[in-house]
């Protein structure tokens, strides 16, 4: 009996190892989509004002003026020149609901989001899976995040025909993970592919701001932070480990992941699904700080496991893929870190070129980083790097990337 049943459980333990990857997950592919119509700042603040019956409000829309004003590539501010956005002046004429966030406009906004965010992601993951170079029925897992909605089924569930994915894809999806979800997908990916060999995961971001679209309020400056930061966009990325020789082409090794609450920041950044769409706070005199003040101790925990970071300028020896929350984050954490200014330049140029878009803008960032080097022929290119978001919580997602496509 009892050596009956210590060889079934070693029996157990060789069935769960011939489970598990042999090397590290590794990012294989990335696709990147926007909607087609791409809004300057400046054509965005008459656009608002025009189509919200604000216009009259000059006072207020000088102060959204100078909010999106320096908008240089170093400046300060919102950071943001262009962004791309689905929804336009048709679509706000036809919901003029949408601009008082007090009128029932939820339906509506679920009712845009329901059919463009699949439509937006699975142009994102076309491009992915045509880069990755095997077809699309080769993905086993389906990781999907968005804050643009609340359907069930959702939006992985859409994407199977969409893609033609195989129906046993095993999916998993994640709502209302603001802007750290990226990384959160990516983490899951990560586990994913290391504990079940063969794997190939595709992630999937999508995000519409059509959910927080409202006209803007004397006396509200989350209402100008909301039209002014955030753009539309999506992204993916097929995550495997044990790449197939001559097939499939490593960009980045995922090295370790971590995430972490910072203390009494609860408050900080919320956001809910309210009868008004996508309603959120942001204490934006605040979270600047809150990530200045942790962002070391997240780091070495996450550098922990591969023996520390030693070394004067340590941080400059990697490269850094940062989630630009705003031009006043980055400048703390460049700041904290002693970072070079070249540092954090893919992230204040996707801020610059398609603002904010949620968990989708991190991987904006690496796509940017691994363009670059492939165009400079790796300049700049650095073998270890930082992948970082923020979000609700606080929440920090950090995870240590090895670059691989030297
Ligand atoms: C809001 C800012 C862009 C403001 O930029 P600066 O600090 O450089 O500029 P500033 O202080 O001169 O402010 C510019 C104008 O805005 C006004 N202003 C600024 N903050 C305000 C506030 N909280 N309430 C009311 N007014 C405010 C100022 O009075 C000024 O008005 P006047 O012009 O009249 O003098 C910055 O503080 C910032 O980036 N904060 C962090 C933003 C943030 O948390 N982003 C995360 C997004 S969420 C995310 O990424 C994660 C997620 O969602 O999950």
């Amino acid at each position: 009996m009892g050596s009956g049943s210590a060889s079934a459980s070693a029996r157990l333990r060789e069935i769960h190892r011939s489970q598990q990857a042999d090397g590290p997950a590794a990012v294989l592919a990335i696709g990147t989509a926007n909607p087609p119509a791409c809004v300057t700042q400046d054509d965005f603040t008459d656009l608002l004002f025009r189509a919200t019956n604000t216009d009259h409000l000059a006072a207020l829309k000088d102060k959204f003026k100078r909010l999106c004003k320096h908008a240089c590539y170093f400046g300060q501010k919102l950071g943001v020149e262009r962004r791309y956005l689905h929804h336009t002046e048709e679509t706000l004429a036809a919901h003029p609901e949408f601009a008082d966030h007090e009128a029932p406009s939820l339906d509506a906004r679920l009712d845009i989001a329901a059919e463009a965010v699949p439509e937006l992601a699975a142009r994102a993951a076309r491009k992915a899976i045509a880069e990755w170079g095997r077809p699309a029925g080769d993905v086993t897992h389906l990781v999907v995040t968005t804050n643009s909605g609340a359907h069930i089924p959702g939006v992985d569930f859409r994407l199977v025909p969409l893609l033609g994915l195989r129906p046993t894809v095993r999916r998993t999806m994640l709502y209302l993970n603001g802007c750290f979800a990226g990384c959160a997908a990516l983490r899951l990916a990560k586990d994913l592919a290391e504990n079940n060999r063969g794997a190939r995961v595709l992630v999937v971001a999508a995000e519409l701001t059509v959910m927080l679209f409202s006209r803007p309020e004397e006396g509200c400056f989350q209402t100008l932070l909301n039209q002014g930061l955030f753009g539309d966009g999506a992204a993916a990325v097929v995550v495997g480990a044990d790449p197939l020789v001559s097939v499939e082409r490593p960009l980045f090794e995922i090295v370790s992941a971590a995430q972490t609450i910072i203390p009494e920041s609860a408050h900080a950044i919320n956001m809910n699904l309210t009868k008004g769409g996508f309603d959120g706070n942001i204490s934006t005199r605040e979270v600047p700080g809150f990530i200045g003040d942790n962002i070391e101790r997240c780091l070495m925990d996450s550098f922990e496991p591969l023996g520390g970071i030693a070394g004067d300028g340590k941080w400059n020896d990697l490269f850094w893929a940062v989630h630009p929350g705003s031009p006043a984050i980055l400048d703390k954490i460049e700041s904290v870190l002693g970072l070079e200014p070249e540092k954090l330049t893919a992230s204040r140029r996707v801020l610059r070129d398609y603002g904010n878009m949620f968990g989708v803008t991190v991987i904006f960032v690496l796509d940017e980083l691994r363009r670059r080097w492939e165009r400079e022929a790796a300049g700049e290119w650095r073998e270890l790097g930082v992948m970082m978001t923020f979000g609700p919580g606080l929440t920090v997602e950090t995870m240590v990337l090895h670059a691989a496509l030297k």
